[in-house]
């Protein structure tokens, strides 16, 4: 297993550029199976996700190529096989966007329950609502989706949920209904970005969909998903807005100043509100993004939801960024309210963050020290990172396998701004010596009276003496 070594408090400055989606390119890749034909994506970003879909989608009787460095041509060449198996499937949660082209396509799909970054409660009920209503015929038996339908058919569906809409769910269905007979209305449809990526795609091929990027969406359903000519067989992926906040975040930790390349600030309008009302300033002039930060980090209450509002996939990161703003903030997550896995992780470098409900509340502190931290998931590796951009000292990052899974070469970029961050292997001799503090540390802690106390139990360090006074401490005398 990798981990991170990260020397903090150097500045970030010069210029990268932000891959392609993952959040689109997901889905994309996998309506390819309702595609008949082939088609050659551009920016395809490299991770784990994308590899791991490809190794589902080819077992689904996809055929892949990998032509320039981020472009792939897929095409299916084989439509027997329906079956989605949870050794693949349980690794992202995106994988369950195979369940409604199958099933559009193939007439029956057998997919195992999804798995993903564990952020919390992520039930699928609203996909199968969705696709019963088109008239599958739904099963969960042994922890697999048994659907089937001979011919989806036009229904009107309401995806609202408890926490607003269904991401994968909206674009399952969406394919879904775009190869059903007749018109289908979605009521209360995601509207993030990579939905409308994926509506867009799917309209390219011939469907008919209207309404992306609102939560009322009509299609009409059509016979086939095809490029109508050569200019109808490429497609472009949109920038990732997580990475780009990503990066922004991490420049206005170590106040420095950064040139982002293919961003779409046209999606980030919440995030850059928020980041402007904190004190980072951030332009746009020909196509370059320049972030930067002006003076100390000011505090702030905010609250993720559905887009166009703060992603909850930036509330980690952001909240690594405000661990060091002068004074309170809170931070509610509307959208997975158990999301604060990395909290405990931010607390150990020195942030002092209080959870209350889906609400964390942060004490800003002057400064955070590097440690030892462990990344749970996807994005709170991403807010570790950050976090240890700026803290005085190294940090070992460990479990950084959830960050290969959604960020392409972060380390890569980072050091091209001019981090001082590498990937090791995580093994005792790679953790810095700053984070194993050695017997003659202890030693020395010995004669501190201060520190005395916490590391008495070590006989052959503080003598016996100190040893008899834990047994009878333990003894209760
Ligand atoms: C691969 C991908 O694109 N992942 C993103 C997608 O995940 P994903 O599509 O899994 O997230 P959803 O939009 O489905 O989940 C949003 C909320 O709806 C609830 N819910 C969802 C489905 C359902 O059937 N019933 C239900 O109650 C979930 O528990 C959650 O509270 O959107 C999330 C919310 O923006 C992001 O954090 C993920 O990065
Ligand atoms: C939560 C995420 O991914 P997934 O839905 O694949 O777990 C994410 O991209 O932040």
């Amino acid at each position: 297993m990798d981990m991170f070594v990260v020397k903090g408090g150097r500045p970030l400055s010069g210029r990268v550029r932000v891959s392609g989606a993952k959040n689109a390119a997901l889905p994309v890749m996998a309506a390819m199976l309702a595609v008949d034909g082939p088609v050659l994506l551009h920016d395809v970003p490299h991770l784990v996700d994308v590899r791991t879909l490809l190794d589902l989608l080819s077992r689904l009787g996809l055929q892949q190529e990998r032509l320039e460095d981020q472009s792939l041509r897929l095409e299916v060449t084989d439509t027997d096989p329906c079956l989605a198996e949870y050794d693949l499937v349980r690794k992202m949660r995106a994988s369950i966007c195979v369940l409604g082209p199958l099933l559009a396509r193939r007439g029956r799909a057998c997919v195992s329950l999804p798995g993903g970054c564990n952020i919390g409660d992520r039930p699928i009920d609203l996909h199968l609502k969705g696709l019963r209503a088109l008239g599958a015929e739904i099963q969960i038996e042994r922890g697999y989706i048994f659907a089937e339908a001979e011919r989806l058919k036009g229904a009107h569906i309401y995806l609202g949920g408890p926490f607003g809409s269904t991401v994968t769910g909206t674009c399952n269905l969406m394919v879904a209904a775009a190869l059903a007979e007749g018109t289908t209305t979605i009521e209360s449809a995601a509207c993030e970005p990579e939905v409308v990526d994926l509506g867009n795609f799917l309209n390219q091929l011939g469907a008919r969909i209207k309404g992306l990027g609102t939560p009322f969406l009509t299609i009409e359903g059509v016979d086939r998903l095809q490029a109508a000519g050569p200019e109808q067989q490429q497609y472009r992926i949109i920038p990732d807005r997580i990475e780009a906040a990503t990066l922004m975040m991490a420049v206005a930790m170590t106040s420095g100043k950064i040139e982002l390349e293919n961003v779409d600030l046209r999606v980030l309008t919440a995030v850059v509100e928020k980041l402007r009302e904190l004190g980072v300033q951030i332009e746009e002039e020909q196509g370059v993004i320049t972030v930067c930060r002006v003076g100390a980090l000011r505090p702030t209450d905010c609250c993720t939801l559905p887009y166009p509002g703060i992603p909850t996939d930036v509330q980690a990161q952001l909240m690594a960024l405000l661990t060091t703003a002068g004074g309170m903030s809170v931070i509610t997550d509307k959208v997975f309210p158990d999301r604060f896995m990395h909290a405990p992780e931010l607390v150990r470098m020195g942030a002092h963050i209080r959870r209350e409900g889906p609400s964390a509340i942060i004490s800003g502190v002057s400064q955070l020290s590097g440690a030892n931290v462990m990344a749970s998931d996807l994005r709170a590796s991403a807010a570790l990172v950050i976090a240890a951009l700026a803290a005085q000292g190294e940090s070992a990052i460990r479990r950084i396998y959830h960050l290969d899974r959604g960020y392409e070469q972060l380390e890569c970029k980072l050091q091209q701004l001019g981090a001082d961050i590498n990937r090791v292997q995580e093994t005792r001799e790679n953790i810095p010596a700053s984070l194993l503090p050695d017997l003659s540390e202890l030693e020395q802690a010995a004669h501190d009276e201060r520190l005395r106390k916490f590391v008495a139990p070590r006989p052959h360090l503080f003598g016996a003496q100190a040893v008899d006074k834990q047994v009878v401490d333990k003894s209760g005398r």
